[in-house]
């Protein structure tokens, strides 16, 4: 039987990149079973997710290999660690002549890359011999890591970049040259054609076949203009020696930053980690140990009674990090410091005496540089809470959303709420009850038990639920969190969770740019917050602008007299999309309009969209004869275009239609609705924009908002940029360049948002599978040249999920003025990666 031209082309791809048939036969067979036969998914992308299954698959075998071969290994070392422990035993057994009893809990830091339990857990162990109480000496003291500073993953389950890059190691490239054929022919699919406005008359140009060997290696069609690596953050990885606490040629830890707190100490003494001023713990029941340097604001221990130690980390704005251990000295009043080295020996010794399942090679050194290195490794929460704020006795409050930046105390002991973000104004409360008083999706609240707390919300919290007496409710990210604060323990001085000021701007500077409460100003309808959480960075500076503007020269005609009847309803009345035939407007989208009566983009069209920007070189690429990209990027010479997608467009109904303003055919033009907010991303892409609600798939989001330049002007523009590093991802305007014959130079536009602009400046890029879709959408221009671009979700989208697109970035052009960053996109679809993949093989 003659082998099925499919799997053959299969094959070959994969002999390409270096993958033998017996290697892709039993993957090609799984995922042919995985996807039902369907070839489409496994053909993708130049036979993506064949690649990487095999390489995958490659991966789980060799570890499953090295696993094997660690576990002998590890046996035959735990025999002669047990031999050795026996013997030391019997010593410490001599010099101490404590009685067997079991060992208390030793909470250890997980090491990095340890997930089963740790090899000195203090628990019972392997045996299920209880390890004996080592003998207490003078400095014996406990000490707890937080687990927290150990997790590897956070809360979303986004994998960190180094996971996904030690997870690519070894992988080999898909190789650029491996793509399928392009097709030449201008043959949009049905869909898209029935949608696509265009035409007119106008003669489209062929696409031209001599351009293939100059197009984006990716296959992707440009559609927007792409820029720089931010200034890398990995500068964070180098530590700082620590120094003594009044030093000060330290480098200021900038005004609170992101102090992670320990869990629980011992005794269930919540560790306090707290950001107090000195001043702001005397008198406290507490021993205060502070750090020397108050400007800058860097974190202070405050240890409870009970504990006596106590760990905390700061990091600086400069990304280098302090991790401070503070230890009591109140069992010995005349203590005084000794070296470092003593004391790495010291505990060396009391490691391999006391806690004794350690091998003998162990070097506290090794320890202090795992934490590190476990510290760096580990991501720092998404959406970590606020701290708990200052609470009068009795009463509580606390209100957060990253947004909220403090609860007021109130009279009565009563609570209250005071919020940015999406909550509006918070009500007095009666006679020592408290209440939610909040905007947004808050729902329900219910009445507050005398000198209780209270909760204030913004985002998705639904519902707030009496506490006991004493306790404190903290809401953040939208969802409720509660810390009950046993101790009566106070913090005066709460950490506000908005921006904090960096070395660079001062949070007055910021303030003036940008109000945190609302960085729209009040121009769009809904408040839109933004919090930082993660580092001192400060927002860029921009203006924020509602609608496009034009910047110079771009061409940009509204006027009434271009709209025909054919672009307008000028007979309808009411609601286009409950109109029983279809309206001008409707018979411009292919005889259906874009929306459900929902407000939401037909399934079908975010589809198409998704696989147009999926496979842009399946769908259909126009080549330009002259291309204007091409001509304002090199002056002179110009090169040949490299191809551009030819998109769906949706038409609104607008001035001249009819119809009246509420009409569900007017979706884009009335700006945002959702509630969105700004936030610092925890993974290195900056800035970023997420959802507060529960966003359904097809929802509108926003528009990309900028200044409407000419090609010519925007490359200008980068090009005399002294800071380019800085510009925010510019689009093209090109989705209708193929209805030109030839496009004038102030007709080929783009929008630039770096210095105007609203929230959509802040979508980070996701490779292949991102959160949404940008479509062009026709309202008052018909000719296309200018259009608004518009973002709706590709799927259904949870509350405090980041929003992201595909840039449509080419990571393999390197002629591009705007170099591209290093994508920390997180998909496994990573298109950089690949390129990495592939540079590793080359
Ligand atoms: C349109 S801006 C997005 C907002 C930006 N993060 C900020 O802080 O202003 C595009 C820039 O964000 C960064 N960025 C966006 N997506 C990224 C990603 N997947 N990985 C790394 N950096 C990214 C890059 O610096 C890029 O130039």
């Amino acid at each position: 039987m003659a082998p099925n031209p499919r799997v053959a082309k299969a094959f070959r791809a994969m002999r390409v990149i270096g993958i033998p048939e017996e290697k892709t036969k039993p993957v090609l067979k799984d995922l042919l079973k995985i996807f039902d036969k369907n070839w489409e998914p496994i053909e993708a992308e130049e036979y993506r997710a064949l690649a990487d299954a095999i390489f995958d698959r490659e991966e789980a075998e060799a570890a499953e290999k090295k696993k094997k071969h660690d576990s002998a290994e590890a046996e035959a070392a735990e025999q002669k660690k047990k031999l050795e422990q026996a013997e030391r035993m019997k010593v410490v057994e001599e010099e101490t002549q404590i009685p067997e009893e079991p060992e208390r809990p030793l909470k250890r830091l997980r090491l990095r890359h340890q997930d089963g339990p740790s090899c000195t857990s203090s628990s019972p162990n392997s045996h299920g011999a209880p390890l004996k109480k080592p003998k207490l000496e003078i400095d014996d003291l406990p000490y707890a890591i937080p687990q927290s500073q150990a997790r590897a993953k956070t809360s979303t389950g986004e994998p960190d970049l180094p996971q996904l890059q030690g997870r690519n190691k070894g992988k080999q490239p898909v190789l650029a040259d491996t793509q399928p054929d392009v097709t030449n022919e201008f043959v949009p699919d049905s869909g898209l054609r029935s949608r696509h406005l265009k035409d007119k008359g106008k003669e489209p140009i062929l696409p031209q076949t001599g351009h293939q060997e100059s197009r984006s290696s990716s296959g992707r069609s440009s559609n927007g203009v792409r820029f720089k690596e931010p200034k890398p953050k990995e500068t964070y990885l180098s530590l700082i020696k620590p120094k003594d606490e009044s030093t000060d040629d330290i480098l200021p830890l900038s005004a609170p930053l992101s102090v992670n707190r320990p869990e629980s100490l011992i005794n269930g003494v919540s560790s306090t980690g707290n950001n107090l001023p000195r001043e702001a713990n005397k008198g406290s029941n507490s021993n205060v140990l502070a750090s020397s340097n108050e400007r800058s604001g860097s974190e202070l221990a405050t240890i409870p009674d009970k504990s006596t130690a106590e760990l905390d980390i700061a990091s600086s704005s400069s990304g280098e990090i302090k991790i401070s251990l503070t230890c009591n000295s109140i069992k010995n009043p005349n203590f005084s410091v000794t070296n470092v080295d003593t004391l790495l020996e010291k505990m060396e010794d009391k490691c391999l005496k006391s806690y004794k399942v350690l091998d003998s090679n162990f070097s506290m050194k090794k320890l202090l540089n795992d934490i590190c290195d476990s510290l760096l490794d580990t991501e720092p929460e998404p959406d970590s809470t606020s701290p708990a704020e200052p609470l009068e006795k009795g009463a509580a409050d606390v209100s957060a959303n990253g947004s909220v930046e403090h609860a007021e105390p109130l009279e009565n002991g009563a609570a209250d709420v005071s919020t940015n973000g999406s909550v509006e104004h918070a009500e007095p409360l009666e006679n020592g009850a408290a209440g939610v008083s909040a905007s947004g999706s808050v729902e329900h609240a219910e009445p507050l038990e005398n000198g209780a707390a209270n909760v204030g919300t913004t985002g998705s919290v639904e519902h707030a639920e009496p506490l006991e007496k004493g306790a404190t409710a903290v809401s953040a990210h939208g969802s409720v969190e509660q810390h009950i604060d046993q101790n009566g323990f106070q913090d005066p001085e709460p950490q506000s969770l908005v921006v904090v000021p960096s070395d660079q701007s001062t949070f007055d500077d910021i303030r003036s740019l940008h109000d945190i409460n609302d960085i729209a100003k009040g121009q769009e309808s809904v408040i839109i917050s933004l919090v930082n959480e993660v580092n001192t960075e400060c927002p860029p500076a921009f203006h924020y602008i509602p609608g496009n503007a034009v910047f110079q020269n771009a061409y940009v005609n509204f006027s009434l007299a271009r709209i025909g009847d054919d672009n307008c309803c000028s007979a309808c009345f009411g609601d286009c999309l409950t109109s029983a035939t279809a309206c001008a407007c409707a018979l411009q989208s292919g005889g259906e309009l874009a929306y459900t009566q929902e407000g939401l983009v037909k399934a079908d069209l975010i589809d198409e969209c998704i696989k147009m920007n999926r496979d842009p070189q399946k769908h259909c690429l126009f080549y330009c004869k002259e291309c204007p990209l091409q001509r304002s990027k090199n002056g002179e010479t110009v090169e040949s275009c490299k191809g551009h997608s030819v998109r769906s467009f949706i038409k609104e109904c607008w001035l001249k239609c009819g119809c009246n303003k509420q009409c569900g055919n007017r979706v884009v033009q009335r700006g945002i609705q959702r509630k969105l907010q700004v936030f610092m991303t925890p993974r290195g892409k900056g800035w970023g924009l997420r959802t507060l609600e529960d966003l359904p798939k097809g929802a509108f989001v926003c528009e990309y908002v900028g200044e409407v330049l000419t090609n010519a002007e925007l490359y200008d523009r980068i090009s005399k940029s002294s800071n380019k590093d800085e510009h925010a991802y510019p689009v093209l305007l090109d989705a209708d360049w193929g209805a030109e014959s030839e496009l004038k130079d102030e007709e080929a536009l783009c929008l630039d948002a770096t210095y105007y602009g609203i929230v959509a400046r802040f979508i980070n890029h996701r490779c292949f599978d991102s959160n949404l879709v940008e479509i062009p959408v026709e309202v008052e221009n018909p000719d296309h040249h200018y259009y608004h671009l518009a973002f709706f979700t590709t799927r259904k989208v949870k509350a405090l999920e980041e929003l992201t697109w595909d840039y449509g970035i080419d990571f393999d052009d390197e002629e591009h003025p705007v170099k591209a960053f290093r994508c920390r996109c997180g998909s496994r679809f990573c298109r950089n990666i690949k390129r990495l993949r592939k540079r590793r093989y080359a």
